[in-house]
């Protein structure tokens, strides 16, 4: 057992949190409650007042972070401790955005240097690309990239890239590719000219076999178009920690752009793994999305747990997911650029902090991360939004909306607001059995018809979300809007005990795959697996069933 559920303030939650009157009621005791319960920070405006909490959950909810010594672990990733304690690495996404005037060590070095090296090299080939001065192999300027990565190597790149749809500069369009699934590629090549087209490979490790064998394929491509192996200079660029893997691979020494063991996968599209963020929407918007970023990590680094943002959100979901059973959290962007942002989310969640056991390798008892899930508004209202309102699960939401739309026509974006706010209310307030009665007041039905469905519209309300709201959405805000999230996940885990920066599982994934790749060339003889896996490898040799 963990002394995390033994805690004082563990049990007197639990305690509390069952005593806690309907949302309805609480907005009825305090006029002020929105006032209270909301938070503006780096652009960013969070109304918190629709969740289950009251002055004294919320005091029970700091109390725990302070116990946790949150402000302790926040410091010490700041300051670049080895709080990845199972691959023995720091953890410094946040000096990818940090000032140039700023001291950061990992390993016993200033690590700001090198992150403002290579973001002046991204620079000088963004410039070239975007200006035309780079020149594919017959002379001609760049008019496609292709992104070639998985996992953090991609979502991060094509989600922002995606989000950020109105700062695209003219000239350059982006396809991404990550599915090994050869359809990935080829639906991507059969449109585009190997003259103009520049690929871009990213892969933190040098070692992931989809995108190693994407590039592979790229390659070969690209060659059978008519260039040459010299030509390959010219339209192919790696990101990658493992210099030495790509140099020996053929990429040319100067089209490698360096990151580190210090980035997390989930966390580096801050490096250069942003490349085609940056070629598509210009250095200077990078680095503006750098500079929102860099605003929430002074948000959070610097403001009392009480008016700290990530913190409230963290804090928030740790009541659902410990104290409501609540097991999922679902993302609702009212904003069509922002459709991706629930997977990238997702898998930031996910993948950080699907975990259990603590750090020092004791079995958790009591939930961690949840299943992190959603979609785009208002598509989702006419769909999975009927389980929110009157399911058996309790998924708090959180509505993310942009006051000032970057397509203003006619009333399209007052029809999206009413939406998103109209959600939240309906969430929130429900629908009493008597307030059902009153709508079908008029109805030709007789009285038993009338009963019946009244009780079908019933719903209990008391669902909790959050509404994040933005003037637009820009460079600045989005940085801003996922470090808010990065953070958030990072004081989960802190509070959970757990690493939240390695991620086993998805590494047995790909060894076994591996493994499993292995037999399925060897053509034939016994595999000597399981019952199952050993028939579907045989069926797949087959090749038909
Ligand atoms: O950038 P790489 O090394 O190719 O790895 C891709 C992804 O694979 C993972 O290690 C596991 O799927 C992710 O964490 C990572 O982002």
């Amino acid at each position: 057992m963990t002394t995390l559920t033994q805690s004082t303030t563990w049990k007197a939650l639990k305690n509390h949190t069952s005593q806690l009157p309907h949302m309805r009621e609480l907005f009825a005791q305090n006029p002020q409650r929105f006032e209270q319960m909301s938070v503006a920070a780096c652009g960013l405006f969070l109304d918190y007042s629709k969740n289950r909490v009251n002055d004294e959950t919320l005091k029970l909810l700091f109390s725990l972070a302070k116990e946790a010594k949150l402000s302790e672990k926040i410091t010490a990733m700041f300051n670049g401790d080895v709080i990845n304690n199972t691959e023995q690495r720091s953890v410094l996404h946040t000096a990818l955005r940090s000032k140039a005037t700023q001291t950061i060590i990992a390993e016993g070095a200033n690590i700001v240097p090198e992150v403002q090296q290579t973001l002046a090299k991204m620079a000088k080939f963004v410039g070239s690309v975007q200006s035309g001065d780079w020149k594919g192999y017959t002379g001609k300027a760049i008019t496609d990239i292709v992104s070639i990565g998985i996992g953090g190597s991609f979502l991060g790149p094509k989600i922002v890239s995606q989000a950020l749809r109105p700062y695209w500069r003219d000239g350059l369009n982006c396809h991404f590719v990550a599915n090994v699934d050869a359809s990935s590629i080829c639906e991507k090549l059969i449109h585009l000219n190997a003259e103009t087209t520049l690929f871009v490979m990213s892969s933190k490790s040098f070692d992931t076999q989809e995108t190693l064998t994407n590039t592979l394929s790229a390659k070969d491509w690209f060659l059978a178009q008519g260039a040459s192996q010299q030509d390959v200079a010219k339209h192919f660029v790696a990101v990658t920690s493992n210099v030495a893997k790509a140099t020996e691979f053929g990429m040319d020494a100067n089209n490698i752009f360096p990151m580190w063991d210090w980035v997390g996968g989930r966390y580096s599209l801050w490096s250069a793994i942003g490349l085609p963020i940056a070629l598509l929407i210009g250095m200077d918007n990078f680095i503006a999305l750098l500079e929102g970023a860099h605003q929430m990590d002074e948000h959070f680094v610097n403001t009392p747990i009480e008016q700290n943002m990530p913190v409230i959100m963290a804090m928030l979901s740790v009541l659902y997911g410990n104290f409501h059973g609540a097991q999922a959290h679902v993302i609702l962007t009212y904003d069509h650029n922002l459709r991706g942002l629930p997977a990238y989310f997702q898998q930031l969640d996910m993948e950080s902090n699907g975990k259990s056991v603590t750090l020092d390798g004791t079995d958790v008892d009591y939930s961690t991360g949840p299943v992190i899930w959603g979609g785009e508004g208002t598509n989702g209202q006419h769909a999975y939004h009927q389980l929110l309102h009157q399911g058996t699960a309790l998924i708090p939401a959180d509505f993310i909306m942009p006051l000032q739309s970057h397509n203003p026509l006619g009333k399209h974006h007052d029809q999206l607001a009413s939406n998103c706010f109209g959600q939240t209310q309906a969430l929130m307030q429900g629908r009493t059995y008597d307030e059902a009665l009153a709508e079908l007041s008029n109805s030709p039905l007789d009285d038993a018809q009338i009963a019946l469905i009244a009780k079908h519209k019933v719903m209990s309300g008391n669902k909790p979300s959050n509404t994040l709201l933005m003037n637009k959405l820009t460079p600045t805000t989005l940085g801003a809007l996922i470090a808010l999230y990065e953070h958030k996940t990072f004081v989960q885990g802190a509070i959970w005990q757990i690493n939240s920066f390695d991620q086993w599982g998805v590494e047995l994934g790909k060894q076994l795959g591996n493994d499993v790749l292995d037999r399925i060339g060897a053509k034939e003889g016994a595999t000597q697996l399981d019952s199952s896996s050993n028939a579907l490898i045989n069926l797949y040799r087959q090749g038909q069933l």
